[in-house]
């Protein structure tokens, strides 16, 4: 355990001061009829770092993903990744650059098994995308059975996807997307629908994980104390927009986060003084 007390933490490269951001979203707009799903939106997301994503409903916090991960075109603004542009590049091109994506939905096979499901992102990454090919190859099998071993899923491996909890679906939808190899992982509410007594073993698994691999991640999350906990900085999505950006310990206690986002009167007293946005990274 680091100084900062979150698990896994040793493995990871905090990030530093004049570190190149690994992604780099500049002036994305998107808007659907009258919706501003993205309105001006500035992120530096910094190699090694966990930032969590929040905000109400409708926000544009899916769109932000779906435009990073080539599912949404913006109609205007820049992404670039390791330092290259990849807006217009297909989604699976962008999984080929190394931006891995989970789905608030898990997108497993269900009628075939964990293991199945490991080995077809195995055959995915070698440029099969067949949900016939795991049976093509035992290297295949192999290496989807040391994926699912490490997200403590080997025990399941023979269960079809649609016999898991929705603990395990999540991971097992994680465990896809971790063997696509990604520098960058995109997950859309990884928490979301999995029962309260399994979440927090659900994230302390995943961020184990991902932190051992050296995966940067990008998550939407509604739990605050799963982002209390696991995220390095917290952006507060608002009406396409960026409002808040920083440590979770400060931007949780910005009296408009507790009221807008989280649903709770700040307490009156003197003012926090937070800071709206956080200097530097975005
Ligand atoms: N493909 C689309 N076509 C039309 N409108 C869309 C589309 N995608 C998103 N929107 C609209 O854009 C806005 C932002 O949606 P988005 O799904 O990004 O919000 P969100 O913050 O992820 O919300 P939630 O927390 O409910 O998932 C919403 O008003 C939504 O209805």
């Amino acid at each position: 355990m680091s100084a900062s007390g979150r698990p896994g933490d040793e493995a990871v490269d905090r990030p530093r001061q004049g570190t190149a951001p690994l992604l780099s979203a500049r002036g994305l707009r998107l808007a659907f009829g009258g919706v501003k799903a993205a309105d001006g939106i500035d992120l530096d997301v910094m190699p090694g770092e966990f930032l969590a994503i929040i905000g109400p409903n409708g926000a544009g916090k899916t769109t932000f993903i779906n435009m990073t991960t080539g599912y949404l075109r913006p109609q205007a603004g820049s992404i670039s990744y390791d330092g290259q542009p990849i807006l217009g590049l297909s989604p699976r091109a962008i999984v080929a650059r190394g931006i891995g994506r989970s789905f608030q939905l898990p997108q497993l096979f269900t009628e075939h098994t964990v293991l199945e499901n490991a080995a077809l992102a195995i055959a995915a990454r070698a440029g099969l995308w067949s949900p016939l090919a795991p049976l093509l190859r035992p290297a295949w099998r192999t290496e989807a059975m040391a994926v699912l071993d490490r997200f403590g899923l080997a025990p399941l491996a023979g269960q079809r996807a649609d016999a898991l909890n929705e603990g395990a679906r999540k991971l097992a939808d994680i465990a896809m997307a971790v063997a696509l190899q990604p520098r960058l992982l995109l997950m859309d509410e990884p928490t979301s629908g999995v029962a309260a007594a399994e979440k927090m073993g659900v994230v302390e698994t995943l961020v184990r994980v991902l932190r051992e691999a050296k995966v940067t991640a990008v998550f939407v999350e509604h739990d605050m104390e799963v982002v209390e906990r696991f995220a390095d900085r917290v952006a507060v999505w608002s009406q396409g927009r960026i409002a808040a950006l920083g440590p979770p310990a400060t931007v949780l206690k910005d009296p408009a986060v507790l009221r807008d986002v989280i649903g709770i009167e700040p307490p009156t007293g003197p003012p926090a003084g937070l800071p709206a946005r956080e200097s530097g990274h975005a």
